[in-house]
């Protein structure tokens, strides 16, 4: 069995993991931490665990840490950059749900986080952990950097699109939406029911974190500087990231082309489902699955739209956690995460 510990355990990301790893055939959970909550049984806060998790709070120890086969961090940017290195040098696998290792320059991350970076050797080291297009470099990782939720949605979108070449690079435009989930558990007052309900608002339009992982993964996997225009709004619902996505081609191609395009990339990815072309997939569709769904549309020639939702927690977050952790122990990559969408 796989010894796994959880840095974070109160959050909706760490709470995730939980829900996930517990049922999973080869894992065992042995540690999920919080300072906060230290001794505390976790299915008194959590009630949907009561019955499946006996485990209680602890605060982080490394000794504790270093015991185990792989630790997540489901934990604020700039906690895991801390224990990482020493738990790698011990043998220990991390995946870091937070965006300490998703920037491999560390000048970018320090003008995007607001510090500076404290591991940039482990930062070297570290595989962005998209599996549908890093699978061989996640299996030879031992550092996993999770990617953000909004890149996610964003990357397997125009990906297709992009490593083939297809699109004009300045007229990419993300325009995504997220559940409230996505913000975490502590409280703000732009979260609370009577500011976040009934309304949306767009945020971050002049510059927001996701912009730069996203270009810097879309500029790699097409081998041109991918700069684009990305627009995040907070919805009224509590899970869920819905990315409308828009580009021009660079020369004429048929719908029924654009289709084959997407339909053969993903053939062979369990956690991709490529919808039948002019689709609308609604965020619904996607609850509490590890599953991205897409579809493309040509408004008019030349004019691409692709629709990709995903679940901002599972295929999001814990989801692409527990795919990463198959791929690093050489699992089948679906093991433990054959969840269908909750409906309604
Ligand atoms: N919510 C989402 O949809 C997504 C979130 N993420 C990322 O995942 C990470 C976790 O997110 P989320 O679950 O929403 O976060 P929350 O804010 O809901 O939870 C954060 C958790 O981290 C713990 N924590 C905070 N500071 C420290 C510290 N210094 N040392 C150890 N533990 C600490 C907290 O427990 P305590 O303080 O008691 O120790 C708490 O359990 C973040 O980096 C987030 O950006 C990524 C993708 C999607
Ligand atoms: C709705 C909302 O506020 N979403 C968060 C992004 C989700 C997140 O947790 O950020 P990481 O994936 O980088 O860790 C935000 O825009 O900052």
């Amino acid at each position: 069995m796989i010894r796994a510990g959880i840095v974070g355990g109160t959050g909706y990301t760490g709470v995730e993991l939980l829900r996930l790893l517990l049922p999973h055939p080869e894992v065992e959970v042995q540690v999920i931490t919080s300072r906060a909550e230290e001794g505390e049984r976790v299915d008194t806060h959590f009630p949907n665990l009561r019955g499946v998790c006996d485990l209680c709070y602890t605060a982080p120890d490394p000794e504790t840490l270093a015991k185990l086969d792989v630790v997540f961090f489901a934990t604020p940017h700039g906690v895991a950059m801390d224990s990482a290195p020493e738990l790698l040098a011990r043998d220990v696998r991390v995946i870091d749900l937070g965006a300490d290792f998703r920037l491999a320059d560390a000048e970018a991350f320090a003008h995007w986080y607001g510090m500076a970076h404290r591991a940039p050797e482990a930062l070297r080291a570290a595989c962005y952990g998209l599996p549908e297009y890093f699978r061989e470099q996640i299996a030879q990782s031992r550092l996993i950097a999770n990617p953000g939720c909004y890149p996610t949605a964003v990357i397997l979108g125009f990906a297709p699109l992009l490593e083939a070449g297809l699109l004009h690079q300045d007229t990419l435009i993300a325009d995504c939406k997220s559940g409230v989930s996505g913000a975490g558990r502590t409280g703000r007052v732009n979260l609370i029911v009577p500011e976040a309900a009934d309304s949306v608002t767009a945020y971050g339009v002049s510059g927001h974190r996701h912009r730069p992982e996203i270009e810097a993964t879309l500029s790699k996997l097409s081998g041109e500087t991918i700069e684009l225009q990305f627009t995040p709004h907070l919805m009224p619902m509590i899970r869920g990231i819905h990315a409308t996505l828009y580009g021009r081609l660079r020369q004429p191609l048929s719908d029924a082309a654009l289709q084959t395009l997407f339909a053969e990339r993903y053939a062979q990815e369990p956690f991709v489902d490529v919808l039948p072309f002019g689709s609308h997939p609604a965020t619904r569709s996607v609850r509490g699955a590890n599953v991205c769904r897409i579809a493309v549309h040509q408004p008019r020639p030349g004019q691409v739209v692709v629709l990709s939702v995903i679940d901002n927690l599972v295929k999001g977050a814990a989801g692409q956690a527990v795919q990463n952790m198959n791929r690093l122990f050489a699992l089948p990559e679906t093991l433990g995460l054959t969840q269908i969408a909750l409906l309604p």
